[in-house]
């Protein structure tokens, strides 16, 4: 569901989602052209929703709503200077930092996120990530299926899970689920985030070098701000060492890209599981000869299992700010 842009005039949104019935409270879809609208088929029986990327600008003026739908383009202050109604911004996606939250604050518009609608998901993969980098699972089927085992024999080993000391940075809905997942393969879990939870029974490390120091593995999920921009650098990548792995289902600019390359490649750091990069959907092409190196293209975020929660929080949502009810997953910085 990562959703990018391009320069190609934007395609309609699909049949499933259109302007609809006029009497029905209006929604305004902010996406990138790529995105062609299926992903929440109820929507239109609820909602007259009006692309951005199709409809006239002066039929926008008193809308009060806007779906933001991929994470999209960035809500900046300039994009909410066209939208003078504006009280919401829904997001289908749990990370926010599209949007400039304290400008939302500023003009007393609310926004809400994904909640928990795919935490699961995104904590099932986490672990994956980890798995394959560790055990080398990707790295041996590519060995297989290049014909190299008959030829050059058995693949080496790779590192085992179980014991191994787990910093996850960020203990949220997904950092919690990455946890209790990983407390079960025997893992030590080890944590640090905005504020300690001391009803949990994981080491709570201030700070991200803190928490490297005394990790294996560490694992980035918790929102990209400007307090957590390149969160894990060059020094955080010293201390967890050539053997270390650092996982990342967050946001590309958790972790400084250029510096995690470099480190890969000089051997300083044991290996990575990336399934964000700092400017998707390019990838570093220096990490493609990586075997320690798992590469996924933003598809940790949600199953077709999950949409229809996610659907459900969406709609929710909306549904609650036209009733005047409390929202389902308003977003607190
Ligand atoms: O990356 C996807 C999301 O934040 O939902």
């Amino acid at each position: 569901m990562a959703v990018t842009g391009t320069n190609q005039s934007p395609p309609a949104l699909s049949a499933t989602a259109h302007d609809g019935d006029d009497s029905l409270p209006v929604v305004l879809i902010h996406r990138f052209p790529t995105f062609t609208g299926s992903l929440f088929p109820s929507l239109p029986t609820h909602f007259r929703l009006l692309d951005l990327l199709t409809t006239d600008a002066s039929n926008l003026q008193s809308a009060t709503a806007i779906l933001c739908v991929g994470p999209p383009p960035p809500v900046t202050p300039e994009f909410l200077d066209r939208f003078p109604s504006l009280k919401i911004v829904v997001c289908s996606s749990v990370g926010v930092d599209h949007v400039d939250l304290p400008e939302c604050r500023r003009r007393g518009i609310v926004v809400t996120n994904a909640g928990s609608a795919f935490a699961e998901d995104v904590a099932d993969y986490a672990v994956a990530l980890l798995i394959d980098v560790l055990r080398r699972v990707s790295a041996a089927d590519r060995y297989v299926r290049a014909g190299s085992w008959p030829v050059k024999g058995d693949y080496p080993l790779g590192s085992k899970v179980s014991g191994k000391r787990v910093g996850i940075l960020g203990l949220g809905r997904i950092g919690s689920a990455i946890a209790t997942r990983l407390a079960a393969f025997g893992c030590q879990i080890r944590y640090s985030s905005r504020k300690e939870k001391p009803s949990l029974p994981f080491a709570f490390y201030k700070t991200a070098l803190d928490l490297a120091a005394n990790s294996d593995v560490l694992i980035a999920c918790c929102a990209l701000t400007d307090e957590t921009f390149h969160v894990i650098n060059g020094e955080v990548m010293t201390v967890l060492g050539k053997r270390g792995v650092i996982i990342n289902v967050g946001r590309g600019s958790l972790v400084d890209e250029k510096e995690l390359v470099e480190f890969l490649l000089r051997g300083d750091l044991g290996g990575a599981g990336l399934d964000v990069f700092e400017d998707e959907p390019h990838v570093p092409k220096e990490l493609f000869a990586l075997d320690n190196v798992v590469l996924s293209p933003h598809s940790a975020v949600v199953t077709p299992e999950s949409i229809g929660t996610l659907q459900d929080v969406v709609i929710g949502n909306l549904k609650a700010f036209f009733a005047g009810q409390p929202l389902i997953s308003p977003v607190i910085d």
